[in-house]
């Protein structure tokens, strides 16, 4: 299969307190144009390594990675920089890093100025369009980002990941620290973005709920490794393993029969 993200036998350790831990042990995984893997796990199992390695913070002990038909982990430079521009990020809570003062349209313009999306005289016009296409409106622009609800915020975040035209969204831990109704919009907005314009997305959250309402495949981790992958309708009627039926077991159930 032509895979868009071909993960391949990634493993990475740590030495702590003169333990060897292992965070990934040879994880493999492949992500097609316009798809959505979910990666769930449990707190530990090797998530967050993973995305580091992937957003290239963190190197990785020995495997591959290709993205976009490039060797990923050996990209450098200017090559680097303009791969990124396909591969965008969304964390918990990304604008957190930024000067509270910032204005959203200002949050949004610098990748469009850093990765020249389009013309200097086109930015302003471009920023409505990217506010538009996460919900929001031309009046958040002048907002500074500090006023933002924690919703509004992650659709800022969204709208400058897709800024740059990414065929990938990395999205870790996303909507976790969003509350329940605003979660779920900002689910609906996700589904929407990638039927609406394809973009694949590896979505990556403890929370088997939050993965199966966005994810076309889930692949579960567990100390490390890959225990399990599928379908997403699949993995959660019929787990098969331990770890993946302990997640499924920590869905709050939302329809409970009368007693
Ligand atoms: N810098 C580090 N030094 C030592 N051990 C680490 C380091 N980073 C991660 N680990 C260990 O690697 C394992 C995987 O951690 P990781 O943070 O990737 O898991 P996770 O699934 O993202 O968990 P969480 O959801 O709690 O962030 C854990 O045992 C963790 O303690």
């Amino acid at each position: 299969m032509n895979s868009l993200l071909s993960i391949e036998n990634i493993s990475k350790g740590f030495s702590s307190a003169g333990r060897r831990i292992s965070a990934l042990d040879n994880v493999s995984l492949t992500i097609a144009a316009g798809e959505t893997l979910g990666l769930v796990g449990a707190s530990g199992s090797g998530k967050s390594t993973l995305s580091r390695i992937l957003l290239r913070l963190l190197s990785s002990d020995a495997g591959s990675i290709r993205f976009d038909g490039e060797d990923w982990l050996r990209l450098k430079g200017a090559a680097l920089r303009a791969k990124r521009a396909r591969m965008q990020m969304v964390f918990q809570d990304p604008l957190a890093a930024f000067n509270p003062l910032a204005s959203v349209g200002s949050v949004l313009d610098d990748p469009l100025r850093i990765h020249g999306v389009v013309a200097k005289d086109r930015r302003a016009d471009e920023i409505v369009t990217l506010l538009e296409r996460v919900g929001l409106t031309a009046d958040h622009a002048a907002r500074p980002v500090r006023a933002l609800s924690g919703g509004q915020r992650q659709r800022v975040a969204i709208a400058r990941a897709i800024a740059t035209r990414p065929s990938l969204l990395v999205l870790d831990e996303a909507v976790t620290a969003l509350d329940v109704t605003v979660r779920g919009r900002i689910l609906e907005l996700l589904v929407d973005l990638q039927k609406r314009e394809g973009i694949a997305c590896l979505f990556i959250s403890h929370d088997l709920a939050v993965v199966h309402a966005v994810s076309h495949r889930i692949a579960v981790m567990d100390a490390g490794r890959i225990v399990e992958s599928g379908p997403a309708a699949a993995v959660v009627a019929a787990p098969r393993s331990e770890a993946a039926r302990a997640l499924v077991a920590a869905v709050p159930r939302l329809v409970t029969e009368p007693s």
